[in-house]
């Protein structure tokens, strides 16, 4: 078996520009990689594809994302031989943490290894964006600006450090549906320049004061325990909270270590997924 680790990210800002002719949202957001990761098992069969997972929220067929980016793979290189994927999860699903994306990334690059294709980061990507907006950042992983409809990638300066504090409601959200709801004439943007201008200073205070999500006042209507989540996630002691992606994990950053305990057990009171991680924002800390 070979196994490779999938991590989650937080979405530091978020901004959606306009909607497209294609349905999607042109987006501006930038990405950071924590370490939160599920472990992803790859093992050749002699035909198909095949996924195990003990989690039942996630699909064990062609909808799976890993599925689709094995299927990607095989279509492209015409491979004959199969593969079995266990998914080992650990982030928790439809969060907007980018779990499935990460699941695909790294069968992606998996798969790379064990049908010896040789095929760069870059090349990667690529394929990764035609599965899923999201893939193409988790092929690098790190730090980034995600452009486009997300697939377009520039890499950033990793983030000054500190930890993460993560609370996921149980709900799990559509992302479609979020986008769906978006009214581009209500939005809030997010700094962008600045958040970048916070990563090349590491200038953690300016990180917290740029934090922003275009999407979280959608999330917020259409589900409140996210907002009590964010005032919880304050008032306990976090420096400064947002919700990641289209939601609904809340993530809060905390510079002092020992804030963490009252954050983490006052959480835990009335929301079942917490995690206290570290941000990896940097590709090369990444295995
Ligand atoms: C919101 C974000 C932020 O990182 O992530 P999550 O909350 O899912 O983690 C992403 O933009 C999500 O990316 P991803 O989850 O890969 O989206 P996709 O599978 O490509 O698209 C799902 C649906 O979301 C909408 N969509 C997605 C991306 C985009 N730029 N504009 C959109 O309008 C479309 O309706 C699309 O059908
Ligand atoms: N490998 C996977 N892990 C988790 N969910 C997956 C996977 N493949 C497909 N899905 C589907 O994708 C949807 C979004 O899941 P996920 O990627 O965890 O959330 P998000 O896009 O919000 O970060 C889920 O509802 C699930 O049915």
């Amino acid at each position: 078996m070979l196994y490779v680790k999938a991590p989650a990210k937080i979405n530091l800002t978020l901004d959606v520009l306009h909607k497209r002719p294609d349905n999607y949202h042109e987006i501006e957001m930038i990405m950071t990689t924590v370490d939160l990761s599920d472990r992803i098992g790859l093992k050749e069969i002699p035909s198909g594809i095949q996924i195990e997972s003990a989690d039942r929220f996630v699909p064990n067929d062609s909808r799976n994302l890993a599925y689709q980016a094995a299927q990607l793979l095989k279509d492209t290189f015409h491979i004959k031989s199969g593969v079995l994927i266990s998914l080992d999860k650990k982030i928790p699903v439809a969060a907007g943490l980018a779990g499935g994306s990460s699941d695909a990334a790294a069968t992606l690059k998996g798969l790379n290894r064990l049908w010896k294709l040789n095929l760069s980061l870059d090349e990667l990507a690529e394929l990764g964006a035609k599965i899923g907006s999201d893939i193409s950042f988790c092929v690098y992983g790190g730090t980034a600006l995600a452009k486009g409809r997300g697939e377009i990638i520039e890499e950033l300066p990793s983030p000054p450090n500190c930890w993460v504090v993560l609370a996921k409601p149980t709900i799990g959200v559509s992302t479609a549906d979020v986008y769906g709801a978006f009214d581009v004439t209500k939005a809030e943007h997010p700094n962008t320049d600045q958040m970048i201008q916070a990563l090349r200073d590491k200038d953690y205070q300016s990180m917290c004061d740029h934090l922003g999500n275009a999407l979280e006042s959608v999330t917020l209507k259409m589900y409140p325990e996210v907002a009590q989540i964010k005032e919880q996630m304050k008032r306990f002691g976090a420096d400064a909270v947002l919700m990641s992606g289209s939601g609904p994990t809340v993530f809060g950053l905390v510079q002092q270590e020992a804030r963490i305990p009252r954050i983490y057990n006052g959480l835990r009171g009335f929301c079942s997924e917490v995690y206290a991680v570290r941000l990896v924002g940097d590709r090369e800390e990444l295995d």
